[in-house]
């Protein structure tokens, strides 16, 4: 199969028209299952803003038919307030019925949205998570679907309610008084205007508030992770003054964007009052003039009114469609990247049951880089026999971990292939090639759940049995009944009550309880006591056995007894044999031996790495 080239996407990418439109043409596609819903919504909005609408009515009605002043008996002057009670009650019961329905609807669509970008960011290559820092990945599952959410609660919801509400407004207007409507026209273009300019500055303000309050979290989320750095050089006042700067910067933009806000709605309300001055002025010398009844004033003052609100309501949407924006971009990004790393076509697909795998490996003529133009690898050749064990040694940099990440195809190889049994590993739906192939990394990952959890990694098919026994042959059974609660015992923030060999021990019983055909083992660096070293070897002894076994070691001891130790220096294989005969060679594994314990003084001989 010839490799493809690299088509690796540029972080800085920005999203074009076109991009946009789709990203939103994706976004509705979250909606359409919901059109019921809104369709709900939408009937309840008109039915709350139509019975808020028609209690002037009613008012203007009880003043000019003279009910109010008694023309008609008590009868007919309690029904009409028995009226406006019922209106205002149905206006309450369809608003609260609408927001319950739109926030369902809202909620439903984000739980999905968040659901199916956790999928698709972990079905991504390592490549992806090379490119894209935590920090930012954290930010799209969190924040960016919450404003997603804002997008259809409030924006769109707004511009249908407000928008509905202003046309009514504007409808029972003309029908009180189509002069009297005219001249209230006459505002709209004005108020309109004003409110366009004004957000224009709001959105300036806001967009520097949250430029901000990003960089705030940003530095403190480095800061959490490098605290024991800063600590350790007595940072701690340094990186409280830049901190201060940063906050400092923040508050003062947010009190301008809080100062722009109340200035805008403040001037919106004098507006507001100048207009109902208007009207009164001019509806005044209707009534005077008997050109209109009192009633019609009274119904007119209430709908100016009630037309300032939506405009106000719609612009100050405005915000939340430029946020809505901005994530939709970070996120289309993420939804259009395809893992460069994929699954092979039904046509060259071979599928290998795990369990009839034997465990030869081989690279052939492997070339690979992580950037175009900076090859790691050089045209590797490595022949590893069914349940070889194979010491990986070097110098720091010299791409053992690039060799072992191509095995597990995290990345894929530029030239040549890799193959297991023959197979190219391409061929190989990846579900089946992470069965054959285990990996126990330099620093086990532990996720927050008991210590059973961890061991199955929350497969519940496996029995507890299962883990106690894989526990008990790794030798980490005693280590685990010291535990306050044992094998139940939580385990939090990546098992950072545990030390580094107790982490080792625990992700060796999951090779076990797996059965990979293939181990990789990244060992780890930390300086272990003579008792864990040892505790490491036999279980590493243990999970090696039966299994094709390829181990980074950065301690020299751990491969002594390797069947070949293979030593790599920058990206090529430059000697191969086992300890012995690579001694008697004299060659680079030899001067690592004799420079690792010149620089240690010690029985465990370690390289740098
Ligand atoms: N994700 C990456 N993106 C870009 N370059 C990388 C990446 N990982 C490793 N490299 C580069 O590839 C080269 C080989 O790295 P690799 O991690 O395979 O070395 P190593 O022998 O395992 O080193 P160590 O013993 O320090 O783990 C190095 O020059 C390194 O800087």
């Amino acid at each position: 199969m010839p490799a493809e080239p690299k088509q690796r996407e540029d972080n800085k990418h920005t999203v074009s028209p076109e991009e946009r439109r789709q990203a939103f043409k994706a976004l509705f596609s979250y909606a359409k299952p919901h059109r019921k819903s809104f369709l709900g919504v939408f009937i309840c909005a008109f039915l709350a803003i139509s019975a808020d609408l028609l209690q002037p009515f009613l008012i203007k009605y009880a003043i000019d038919e003279k009910v109010l002043f008694g023309a008609y008996g008590p009868k007919i002057l309690i029904g009409l307030a028995a009226g406006y009670l019922l209106l205002e009650a149905l206006s309450g019961v369809f608003s609260y019925v609408q927001a319950n329905l739109l926030q369902r609807v809202g909620q439903s669509i984000v739980a999905l949205l968040r659901k199916d970008l956790f999928k698709h960011i972990t079905g991504q290559s390592m490549s992806f998570f090379d490119r894209n820092s935590m920090g930012g990945l954290v930010t799209n599952e969190s924040s960016d679907t919450e404003t997603i959410n804002q997008f259809f609660t409030q924006v769109l919801f707004s511009l249908v309610r407000d928008g509905l509400s202003l046309i009514l407004v504007i409808v029972f207007m003309f029908a009180l008084d189509v002069r009297l409507a005219l001249y209230c026209l006459i505002l709209f273009p004005i108020i309109t205007g004003i409110a366009v300019a004004f957000r224009k500055h709001l959105r300036s303000c806001y967009q520097q508030a949250r430029s901000l309050l990003s960089r705030l979290i940003a530095f403190t989320a480095e800061n959490l992770s490098g605290m024991s750095l800063i600590q350790s050089f007595h940072q701690e006042q340094e990186q409280e003054d830049r901190f201060t700067n940063r906050n400092t910067s923040y508050l003062k933009a947010n009190l301008r964007e809080v100062r722009a806000s109340v200035l805008f709605n403040r001037s919106f309300d004098v507006l507001g009052n100048l207009a109902v001055a208007f009207v009164v002025w001019l509806g005044g010398f209707a009534v005077l003039d008997q050109q209109i009844e009192f009633g019609v004033l009274y119904a007119f003052i209430s709908y100016i009114r009630q037309f300032f609100q939506p405009i106000n309501q719609i612009t100050q949407q405005w915000n939340t469609l430029q946020s809505t924006t901005v994530s939709m971009d970070r996120l289309w990004r993420i939804f259009s990247t395809q893992p460069e790393v994929k699954e092979p076509a039904p046509e060259e697909t071979k599928t290998l049951a795990p369990a009839a795998v034997r465990g030869r490996v081989d690279f052939n003529q492997v070339r690979f880089s992580y950037v175009d133009g900076q090859e790691v690898l050089h045209g590797l050749n490595l022949h590893i026999q069914v349940g070889e064990f194979i010491g990986i040694v070097g110098t720091t940099g010299a791409g053992k971990s690039s060799l072992v990440n191509l095995l597990a195809r995290f990345y894929d190889v530029d030239r040549g292939s890799v193959e297991i049994d023959g197979t190219d590993i391409r061929r190989l739906p990846q579900q089946d090639l992470h069965r054959i192939v285990g990996l126990v990394q330099q620093e086990p990952y532990l996720f927050s759940g008991t210590i059973v959890d961890n061991v199955r990694l929350f497969q519940e098919h496996i029995t507890r049995e299962e883990v106690i026994k894989a526990c008990r042959q790794v030798g980490a059974h005693p280590m685990i009944k010291r535990l306050g609660r044992g094998y139940d015992t939580k385990l939090s923030n990546r098992g950072s009550g545990l030390s580094a060999g107790e982490r080792q021990l625990i992700s060796f019983a999951r090779i076990l309880v797996f059965r990979p055909k293939i181990l990789i083992l990244d060992e780890a660096t930390a300086n272990l006591d003579s008792q864990t070293e040892q505790l490491i070897q036999h279980a590493l002894s243990v999970v090696a056995a039966g299994r094709t076994t390829l181990v980074i070691a950065h301690r020299l001891s751990t491969v002594q007894h390797a069947d070949r130790i293979i030593v790599i220096d920058s990206g090529r294989i430059v000697e191969a044999g086992s300890h012995e005969e690579l001694l008697q060679q004299d060659g680079y594994y030899a001067e690592l031996t004799r420079h690792s314990r010149l620089q240690h003084n010690a029985p465990n001989v370690r390289v740098q790495g």
